[in-house]
């Protein structure tokens, strides 16, 4: 790089929840270790949390003009946050309110933004990128398939595909989404087409912010070519300008390893303590014994569904290690806790229970045989590359995809989609442990292979990454000076 220019200045913006930070974050490390000027944009609520549960300042302190920013999430400060709060960000008026503060933050901040990589779900910040002139890269955190199917419901819907016609309806083959016609069925689509009504706010919202990927300079997705060629080849004939630079966590670790050696500790973006003695206790068990569960940072479930997961894994007869998150069992506080510590004294030698847990260096442990997971992308992509089975039981938004796609197409699992129920948990637990432990442990090892190949230099997102940087350089320099009022 010519010494004499300033390195481009790329804001960074993710939706504020723990899946997307946790890949965007990753990006903007990815562009600080190329030189980068980052500013990371994180909601004020969670900001706070990072500061409160990890050392994100110390960690990203060492790049220099690496600078952590917040901004208003839209909601009051004393809102919950919990369940599906989130929701409540999309409404109209509250994402006025950011829209604005982003707006007048790009406005004034030095040195000016020379790019935006903006998260693919917020079109807003892609609006306020062409209004002031400023390129604007799209990084969509789900998953690619997710992705087409989303960006298919418009075809789905005028083929007279959905609504979906009641329970009995479920299984019936969707023939709409180009690549997927052999394997999608109506029971798969992402959750928000689970409705009687296609003008449904849910649908029409997610529809909207996926139909405008096509406006951005660039769509970063978290795959590899290798994984999600067919349908890579899908998106690109409406967003041309595609990179594939995942799966992220092991892209930057390749990375960073690299540059500090193989001792070197990834930042742990987590919005809640992290519970490390989970580990000592994987320590003590035998290899690939323990079957890992988790349903990531939104999945909430009922009490019962609580109870019927816990008896089958307990019927199954293998460890387990389960996290259960807080606030993540409905119903009153008191009474989800007194629930939780119930089945905690009553697990003991057979599980444990933690609130958080450090989910990849879980999933690359030893005695990590399987992983009981809702099918987040992040979640999907962190067992893939450790070469972990999955039973997927997945909750909403894309997780209805993947499990199809993880199940289906890779064949590395099962899908538990739609049944909770303790016998249907218990025979998946030993199927995937014991029964058909060879095949799901081999066909899991050959896909961790193909995968971590991609992220080694010369493989294919390593390529991809060191393009977007050059890519993001040019576009950057392109930049006609900011005369902004
Ligand atoms: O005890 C835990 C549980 C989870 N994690 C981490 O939290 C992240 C969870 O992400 P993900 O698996 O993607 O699930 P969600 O938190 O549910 O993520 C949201 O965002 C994802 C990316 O857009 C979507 O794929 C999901 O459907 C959506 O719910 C992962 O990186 C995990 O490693 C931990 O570190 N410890
Ligand atoms: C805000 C939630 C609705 C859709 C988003 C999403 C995506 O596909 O981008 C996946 O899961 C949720 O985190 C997001």
């Amino acid at each position: 790089m010519d010494t004499q220019t300033p390195p481009p200045h790329v804001l960074v913006f993710p939706v504020p929840l723990q899946g997307h930070i946790n890949a965007v974050i990753k990006l903007a490390e990815l562009l600080a270790v190329a030189g980068f000027k980052i500013t990371f944009l994180n909601s004020d609520h969670n900001h706070e949390r990072l500061v409160k549960f990890t050392d994100i300042a110390a960690h990203f302190g060492r790049y220099p003009g690496f600078e952590l920013r917040t901004i208003t999430d839209g909601l009051p400060q004393e809102h919950p946050r919990s369940g599906d709060w989130f929701l409540g960000m999309f409404e109209d008026a509250t994402e006025m309110k950011v829209k604005q503060s982003l707006r007048d933050m790009l406005v004034n901040i030095t040195p000016p933004v020379d790019c935006i990589v903006g998260d693919g779900f917020l079109g807003f910040v892609l609006d306020v990128a062409k209004e002031l002139g400023i390129p604007i890269v799209y990084y969509r955190t789900s998953s690619p398939c997710s992705f087409w199917a989303y960006y298919s419901i418009p075809d789905i819907i005028q083929a007279g595909e959905l609504p979906i016609k009641g329970s009995e309806d479920m299984d019936r083959l969707i023939t709409t989404v180009p690549g997927m016609e052999t394997y999608l069925r109506c029971r798969d689509l992402p959750s928000c087409c689970r409705v009687t009504d296609v003008e449904d706010p849910i649908i029409r919202l997610v529809a909207k912010q996926t139909l405008k990927s096509p406006q951005a300079d660039a769509l970063v997705l978290n795959t590899a070519e290798e994984l999600d060629g067919p349908i890579l080849s899908q998106i690109r004939t409406k967003c041309p300008n595609v990179y594939a630079i995942g799966p992220i966590s092991a892209q930057l670790n390749t990375r960073l390893k690299a540059k500090h050696g193989e001792s070197y500790h990834p930042f742990l973006n987590s919005l809640w303590e992290v519970d490390k003695k989970c580990i000592s206790w994987l320590d003590q068990q035998p290899n690939r014994s323990v079957i890992y569960v988790s349903f990531g940072s939104i999945t909430s479930m009922s009490r019962e569904q609580l109870v019927e997961l816990w008896s089958g894994l307990l019927n199954s007869k293998m460890k387990f290690l389960f996290v259960v998150r807080p606030n993540s069992v409905i119903g009153k506080d008191v009474e989800a806790e007194d629930v939780v510590r119930e089945l905690h004294e009553k697990t003991k030698d057979q599980g444990y229970i933690v609130d958080w847990a450090p989910q990849e260096e879980v999933l690359n442990h030893p005695a990590v045989g399987g992983f009981l997971t809702h099918s987040g992308w992040n979640s999907t992509l962190e067992s893939i590359v450790a070469g972990v089975p999955m039973i997927c039981w997945p909750y909403f938004a894309d997780q209805q995809v993947n499990s199809r796609v993880v199940t289906e197409v890779w064949k590395i699992g099962l899908d538990m989609k739609d049944v909770c129920d303790r016998k249907v948990v218990e025979k998946m637990v030993k199927d995937v442990m014991v029964d058909r432990k060879e095949e799901f442990s081999n066909s899991a090892a050959e896909m961790a292979k193909v995968t971590n190949q991609c992220v080694n230099v010369g493989g294919s997102s390593y390529t991809n990454l060191d393009r977007l940087i050059e890519d993001i350089r040019v576009m950057s320099m392109k930049t006609p000076p900011k005369i902004l009022v």
